[in-house]
Formats: C-alpha cells, sequence, structure tokens
C-alpha cells in the first residue's frame, strides 16, 4: 500500500467475529448493512472507485461491476470457496485477483452431506411430518421403511477436499465400496479408502447413492440431467452439497416421482432461495435445507479472516492467502 490514499473497500454482508477491524485499520471500509444482499444498483453504485471487495456467492460480480468498481480495483475477495459467482477471466484481463475460502469449510460441509445422506435414505423429513401433523396413528411393520447405506455402493462426483472428506466418512463409518470421478485419479483416494476413479456413465450405472460435490462451472452445469438420471439405478439416492445448477431439477423431479429416485437431500438449489411452494420443496422425499453447509461458528469464523487476510493481501499487490486466478 505504497499508494497515499487511503484504499477503499466494499463488503457486500456483514461477517461474524471482529475480523471486518483489521480492514477498517488500513482501509475505508462500507460495509452493506442489510441482511438481503444489495441489489444490482446498490452494488454498482457500492462498488465505485474501490480497491478491493469482499463479496458473497449471492452477488454477480461480473465485467460490469469490475468496470464500474474502476481501475483501481485489485482484489475480489469471496466469502466462500465456490467462486461461479465471479467472473475470474474478466478479472485476470484486468490484472484483479480472486480469493476464495478453502479447507476451514471442508468438515462442516461433508458432514452436512452425511446428515443429507442419511435424511434422505431413512426419510427424516416425512415421519418427521407425520409427527408433526398427527399422522402417527401406530408403530407399523411396513411404515417409512428406508434403505441402509452399509455395504451400497457410494458414487462420489468431484474428489476434491470436500468429496475427499464426505467419503472418508462415508467409507469409514459404513464400509461402502467408492466410485468416483475426477479429472485426475486421486492416489490416496484409491490407497487409502479403495476408491476406484470411473467414468461418469460407470458411476451413475453402479452406484446405489451419488453425491455431488464437484465445482460449478460450464462443464458441470446440468451435468446430472435427465439422460444422466435415466442412466442411474432404480432407487438411488442423490445428495447435493455443491451448488444447484449441477443438477437439472426438472430431471431430478421426474425421477423422484417415476421412482427412479428414492430420495433427494439437496443443500443448494438454483435458484436460491428454491420459492417455498416449488414441487421440489412439496415432494415428501425430497429434504431440502438453504444452503447451511459452512454454516457452523468455527467455519464462518475462519472464512472471515481468510476474506479479510486476502484482502489485505491484494491491496498491498501481494498474492492472496488463497488465490483462486494468478494475476
Ligand atoms: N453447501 C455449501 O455450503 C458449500 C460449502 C463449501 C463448498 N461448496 C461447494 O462445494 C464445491 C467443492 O468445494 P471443495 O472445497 O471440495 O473444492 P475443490 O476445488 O477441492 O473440489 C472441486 C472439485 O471439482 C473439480 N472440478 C473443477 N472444475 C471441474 C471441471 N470443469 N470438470 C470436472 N471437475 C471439475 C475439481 O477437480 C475438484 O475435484 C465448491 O466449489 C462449492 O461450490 C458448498
Ligand atoms: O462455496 C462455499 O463456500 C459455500 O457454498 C458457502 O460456504
Amino acid at each position: 500500500m505504497n499508494d497515499t490514499k487511503t484504499p477503499k473497500i466494499f463488503v457486500t454482508r456483514r461477517l461474524p467475529g471482529l475480523h471486518l477491524d483489521r480492514l477498517r485499520g488500513v482501509a475505508d471500509v462500507t460495509v452493506w448493512p442489510d441482511s438481503m444482499p444489495p441489489s444490482r444498483d446498490d452494488l454498482l453504485a457500492g462498488v465505485a472507485q474501490c480497491d478491493g471487495l469482499l463479496t458473497l456467492l449471492s452477488d454477480r460480480i461480473d465485467a460490469s461491476v469490475m468496470d464500474a468498481a474502476g481501475p483501481n480495483l485489485k482484489v475480489i475477495s469471496n466469502y466462500a470457496v465456490g467462486y461461479n459467482n465471479i467472473d475470474v477471466a474478466a478479472a485476470g484481463a484486468r490484472g484483479i485477483r480472486v480469493g476464495n475460502t478453502p479447507d476451514v469449510l471442508t468438515d462442516a460441509t461433508a458432514d452436512l452431506a452425511v446428515t443429507l445422506l442419511l435424511a434422505a435414505a431413512r426419510r427424516v423429513r416425512e415421519a418427521a411430518n407425520q409427527v408433526q401433523t398427527g399422522g402417527w396413528k401406530t408403530w407399523e411393520p411396513t411404515g417409512l421403511l428406508g434403505i441402509e447405506p452399509a455395504g451400497k455402493t457410494l458414487g462420489v462426483i468431484g474428489m476434491g477436499r470436500i468429496g475427499k472428506a464426505f467419503a472418508r466418512r462415508m467409507v469409514g463409518g459404513w464400509n461402502m465400496p467408492l466410485l468416483y470421478t475426477s479429472r485426475t485419479v486421486q492416489d490416496d483416494v484409491d490407497e487409502s479408502l479403495g476408491g476406484r476413479h470411473v467414468d461418469l456413465d460407470e458411476l451413475l450405472a453402479q452406484s446405489d447413492f451419488i453425491s455431488v460435490h464437484v465445482a460449478l462451472c460450464d462443464a458441470t452445469a446440468g451435468l446430472l440431467d435427465a439422460d444422466a438420471f435415466s442412466r442411474m439405478k432404480d432407487g438411488v439416492v442423490i445428495v447435493n452439497t455443491a451448488r444447484g445448477e449441477i443438477i437439472n431439477q426438472d430431471a431430478l423431479l421426474d425421477g423422484l416421482n417415476s421412482q427412479k429416485v428414492f430420495a433427494a437431500g439437496l443443500d443448494v438449489t438454483s435458484p436460491e432461495p428454491l420459492p417455498h411452494e416449488h414441487p421440489l420443496v412439496r415432494h415428501p422425499r425430497t429434504i431440502i435445507l438453504p444452503h447451511i453447509g459452512s454454516a457452523t461458528d468455527r467455519s464462518r469464523n475462519a472464512m472471515a479472516e481468510i476474506a479479510v487476510d486476502n484482502v489485505l493481501h491484494g491491496l498491498r499487490g501481494e498474492s492472496l492467502r488463497c488465490e483462486v486466478n494468478l494475476a
């Protein structure tokens, strides 16, 4: 920060902890005060003449936002590990560094994927609804029968940090044979978890449980479409904690209605929030959460620490603590 001018930072939401105070020490910081995201106009106005932005996954940060910020913009720090909301190519072309918050939310998100898998397989939502609505009449030998994961085949799409943490939990806890897709073979997964790197076709055809952990990008948007569902085993359980756009939701709904899909547990949807009258929300065999994968005190605080460090590094013209594009 050799510039004599005090740098200007726009933060699109209040963050947990005191980390933003470290920014206030060196910059003129504006924090969007509402719990709802800034409108597009408010975002464009808020970023004007900024040196740094600290953004959320619900903020679309494209070339027009970068241009509205102007030539001083050096760093965009996303308060998330996923950065599909940011046009990284446009940032790179402008010499703007982009940061994210990996690792510190891996355990929390993997835990939630396990929670969703078990809740979907054991029809927890239907069962709890029955109690809440007075539908519970008696103990029934054939009531609310679910599926046990032990020994069934697990298919993990995207063997990155969270995919691995999830696979470790499921293979360790439920002794599930593991298939996975990934851009590269993961030797540690093959060796320690007995995983097998397969193509998507084989994973779809062989898996009893499929969990999505791949990043959202052009290549993965709509990856699980109607054709993919038609190639799955009957009675498959689907879990998604990555991004809603990776699953074609009409195809998932058709799969649930035809009982091709036994149940689905989703932490992410498209759009977010998914309207509460949406047929997927209403379907008895879905359990849909409001994107809470990283929602633990520990994770969200650690994410704030990294996101603020990323801004500070970017303002100094240094590589970020966690950088997703190399400027
Ligand atoms: N539900 C939540 O609250 C929550 C929390 C954290 C992360 N997430 C999502 O989970 C995703 C994974 O997080 P992570 O920390 O494991 O990331 P990661 O980078 O470690 O893993 C992402 C995986 O996607 C693969 N991938 C990326 N681009 C690809 C492409 N074009 N084609 C095929 N594979 C591709 C990578 O090779 C990697 O295996 C994030 O991108 C984010 O969208 C959601
Ligand atoms: O990408 C992420 O980090 C999640 O979606 C929110 O923590």
